[in-house]
């Protein structure tokens, strides 16, 4: 489902006369359905930019990355748009929040985007919500306001509610309470078992153990 192969990267700072940090090259690995792949290696050893580069964000050097059958390092824009909306789902850390837009419409929008019924939509997210411990008074309040580890449940409510069969999860469980963590990690098994294929990036070693069924360590690509 999701296809690195031959990925190199290097960063131009241009404001710094022009040095050029290289992070990767010829980084390769493949996530069929229903694995659950974590990205390890020392802090510097590229994992976020590997994860950036899988969701789009950061134009590759060289190589290819493949989510199902479309070629991301080669898609338009508007492929890459379409791709993320039905196929792939990116779970970053931090959740990006729009001012006055109540929690529920921020969880149920990207089934909203896919047309789905606004009511269907909604149910889901409040079913998530639920699970992941959000006080029934917040959920008509923009997410705003929230603590850190309220806003990455919302964030990881969002990113779970449309089955994307592709899914990049940047440290899941990071500000997480050991009870809502195990929500987090049985959302992460289910995605699995309906065949998801899941990029992460997880120090928490024990939620590793838990949900992966393997690791890459990315600093062999330097
Ligand atoms: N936008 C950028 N511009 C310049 N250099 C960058 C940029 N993003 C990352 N780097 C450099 O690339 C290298 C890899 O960074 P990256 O954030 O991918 O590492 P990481 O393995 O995710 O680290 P950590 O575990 O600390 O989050 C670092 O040396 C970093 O300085």
């Amino acid at each position: 489902m999701l296809k690195i192969s031959g990925v190199s990267k290097s960063f131009t700072l241009h404001n710094q006369a022009g040095v050029k940090i290289p992070v990767m090259s010829e980084a390769h690995l493949s996530v069929s359905a229903g694995e659950c792949i974590a990205l390890v290696g020392p802090s510097g050893a590229g994992k976020s930019t590997l994860m950036r580069m899988a969701y789009g964000n950061y134009l590759v050097d060289a190589g290819e990355i493949w989510v199902g059958d479309v070629c991301l390092s080669s898609a338009s824009p508007r492929d890459i748009l379409m791709l993320r909306r039905q196929t792939l789902g990116y779970v970053s850390q931090f959740l990006r929040v729009v001012p006055r837009v109540p929690t529920t419409e921020v969880v149920a929008e990207p089934l909203l985007a896919l047309g789905v019924e606004r009511e269907v939509a909604h149910e889901r997210a409040i079913t998530l919500l639920k699970a992941l411990n959000i006080p029934q008074r917040l959920w008509s309040l923009s997410p705003m306001t929230f603590s850190g580890g309220e806003q990455q449940r919302v964030n990881i409510a969002r990113g779970f509610i449309h089955t994307y069969p592709v899914l990049l999860l940047d440290e899941p469980t990071a500000s997480l309470d050991a009870e809502n963590r195990a929500v987090v990690l049985s959302l992460i098994e289910q995605a699995r078992a309906r065949g998801a294929a899941i990029l992460g990036i997880f120090h928490d070693e024990a939620a590793r153990e838990q949900v992966c069924t393997g690791e890459i360590d990315v600093s062999q690509f330097l």
